[in-house]
């Protein structure tokens, strides 16, 4: 929002009937925020009621004293505020919706049930609109409106069978989210959703074409599994519920074979879907049985991890891992959206939180600098995280932010490079000695602890070879210890390392090649070819 001027938290549009005012008012309630009607106010302002000032002055004299006080209270006024039904419809009305959107301000349309929403508009009685057969000016209004609602409206909130308590919390986590949209050469564009109830867009993004979905997750994200059920039978699919072992033990050929020949047995086709719900394994397991069934189906991903909401869940690398290594078998394949359900944070133990940072670190150093800045000042609370206590609390805002810039890193190196030629591998940070670790461990690390450790290892050689000076190294420990990350590792020999750092897919040939820092943070090169001493002493530092 820009300094000085005070905006909305957000602006209810909507049909006459469709429970803006009852909607809006619960919404602020439940926000401890104030409420403004317009209609009420331009009452209050011309001294009479609307119909009786229709019937005086007309319609577009009214239209003018509505876009005036619109604009007035999107300029000067902090709460919910909701619109009279035909209210978009004037075109400066829908300009000054377009400037509060562009300042970051939430426009919601409240999609009602035609049927209960005519039936509210008619119960009250005094609408100049309605004059005449009601139901048939209503639905006259509505194909005039409901495209024109949708256009200038950034938040679309269905409410059909809902009560004003029910539809009012989904307003309330709506207006909260963040979205970061994805596109590219060779992307479908989709979007990433961060926010608490992300997952209620579920049947929104597979659309109505999809008849069956499988669900595939794992058992530890079961209670968040078992909504993502409900959501999608809401929305009318026909559910197949695959549960795959847990974490690493879930990204393997036998795995997947198992999904394969389920999929064969309940008749997928092309026309349905996958949905992953878990951490990064369950998320990459799942969008590569979506990129190999009948060599692509429709996927979405709700990432339940830290890790997996900043990373894995977009970007589409999906893959297994095999015995030559870590990840060495898959595809780029995009999904059709992520959501990012913050609500699934507060079932997430402290040390895979954590973990997640290691991810989330790498993002700050290969790009965005604020979000070390973040890091840096809330490093205490993060290392604290317990997702008991964490919906509400001051921090749920600071890991919001800290997702959506670290997808944003993210989504900019995939766009500009899906397939992994230049730019996206500086996403690799920390990774070539992460991915031996985690292997050489047998997957007993974690795979943010092991791209932690992973970018020391990085600023070391980095050092070594005269791009960044010390200063720099060790604000890479300094930083990553505070957050709890590991930054050292002792448990395999230079050889083994070597050897897998050989396997990695940056390497090309037999020449190793890395991605470091040139100078400061946010500045990344390609490192061809380094000399042997320098990567064997660069290992050698993280050893302690
Ligand atoms: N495709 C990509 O671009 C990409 C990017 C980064 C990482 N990855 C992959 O992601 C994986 C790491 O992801 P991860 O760190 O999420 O690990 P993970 O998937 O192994 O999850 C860690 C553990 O947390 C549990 N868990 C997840 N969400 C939970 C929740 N809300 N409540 C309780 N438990 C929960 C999981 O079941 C698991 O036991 C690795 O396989 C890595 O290679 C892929
Ligand atoms: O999306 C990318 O590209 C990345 O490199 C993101 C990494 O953080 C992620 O760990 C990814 O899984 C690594 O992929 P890999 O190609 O090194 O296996």
């Amino acid at each position: 929002m820009r300094r000085g001027i005070i905006r909305p938290k957000a602006v209810i549009i909507g049909m006459m009937g469709a429970g803006k005012t009852r909607v809006g008012k619960e919404v602020a309630h439940l926000m401890h925020l104030s409420f403004a009607d317009a209609d009420i106010e331009i009452e209050r302002e011309v001294g009479m009621k609307i119909p009786a000032y229709f019937e005086r002055y007309g319609e577009p004299a009214f239209r003018e004293v509505e876009a005036d006080l619109i604009a007035d209270y999107l300029e000067d006024f902090d709460g919910i505020f909701s619109l009279g039904g035909g209210a978009p419809m004037t075109p400066s009305t829908q300009d000054a919706l377009a400037d509060y959107i562009a300042d970051g301000g939430r426009v919601v349309y409240l999609d009602a049930d035609p049927h209960e929403a005519m039936e509210r508009a008619n119960r009250g009685g005094g609408r100049p609109m309605l004059n005449g057969d009601a139901n048939a000016r209503w639905r006259k209004l509505y194909k005039q409106r409901d495209p024109v609602f949708r256009e200038v409206a950034n938040v679309h909130v269905r409410t059909r069978r809902q009560t004003p308590q029910m539809a009012a919390r989904k307003v309330m986590d709506m207006i909260g989210e963040r979205t970061v949209h994805v596109t590219g050469s060779g992307i479908e564009p989709y979007d990433v959703v961060i926010g608490e109830g992300a997952m209620n867009h579920l049947a929104d993004v597979l659309g109505d074409k999809v008849a069956k979905v499988a669900l595939i997750h794992t058992q530890p994200v079961q209670r968040h599994s078992d909504r993502a059920r409900t959501l999608l039978r809401q929305g009318g699919y026909d559910v197949v519920d695959i549960v795959v072992p847990d974490a690493e033990a879930g990204k393997t050929v036998d795995v997947a074979n198992g999904v394969w020949t389920r999929l064969g047995d309940e008749g997928f086709t092309r026309s349905d879907a996958i949905v992953g719900v878990g951490g990064g394994a369950a998320t990459d397991l799942a969008g590569f049985i979506a990129a190999t069934w009948m060599r692509g189906i429709r996927y979405v991903n709700c990432p339940t991890s830290l890790l997996a909401m900043v990373d894995a869940s977009t970007g589409g690398k999906t893959g297994i891992n095999t015995e030559a290594g870590k990840n060495l078998v898959g595809s780029f394949y995009t999904p059709a959206g992520v959501l990012a359900d913050t609500k699934t944070l507060a079932s997430l133990p402290n040390d895979i939180f954590i973990e997640g940072l290691g991810e989330v670190a790498k993002s700050g150093f290969i790009e965005d600098t604020e979000i070390l800045r973040i890091l840096e000042e809330h490093a205490d609370e993060l290392r604290a995280f317990d997702g008991a206590t964490f919906l509400g609390s001051g921090l749920e805002d600071v890991v919001g932010e800290l997702i959506e810039r670290t997808v944003t890193v993210k989504v900019h190196h995939v766009s500009a490079d899906l397939k992994e030629k230049g730019k996206r591998e500086f996403l690799n940070y920390g990774h070539t000695l992460g991915h031996a670790i985690e292997k050489l461990e047998h997957f007993r690390w974690r795979h943010g602890n092991a791209v932690a450790v992973g970018c020391v290892y990085a600023a070391e050689l980095a050092h070594r070879l005269g791009y960044i000076d010390q200063e720099l190294v060790d604000y890479h420990r300094a930083l990553l210890s505070s957050l709890g990350l590991p930054i050292s590792w002792n448990g395999g020999s230079f050889d083994d390392v070597l050897a897998l750092m050989h396997k990695d897919k940056k390497a090309r040939g037999n020449k190793l090649r890395f991605v470091v820092l040139d100078g400061t943070p946010g500045h990344m090169i390609h490192l061809e070819d380094p000399p042997a001493d320098a990567v064997r002493e660069a290992f050698r530092r993280i050893q302690h």
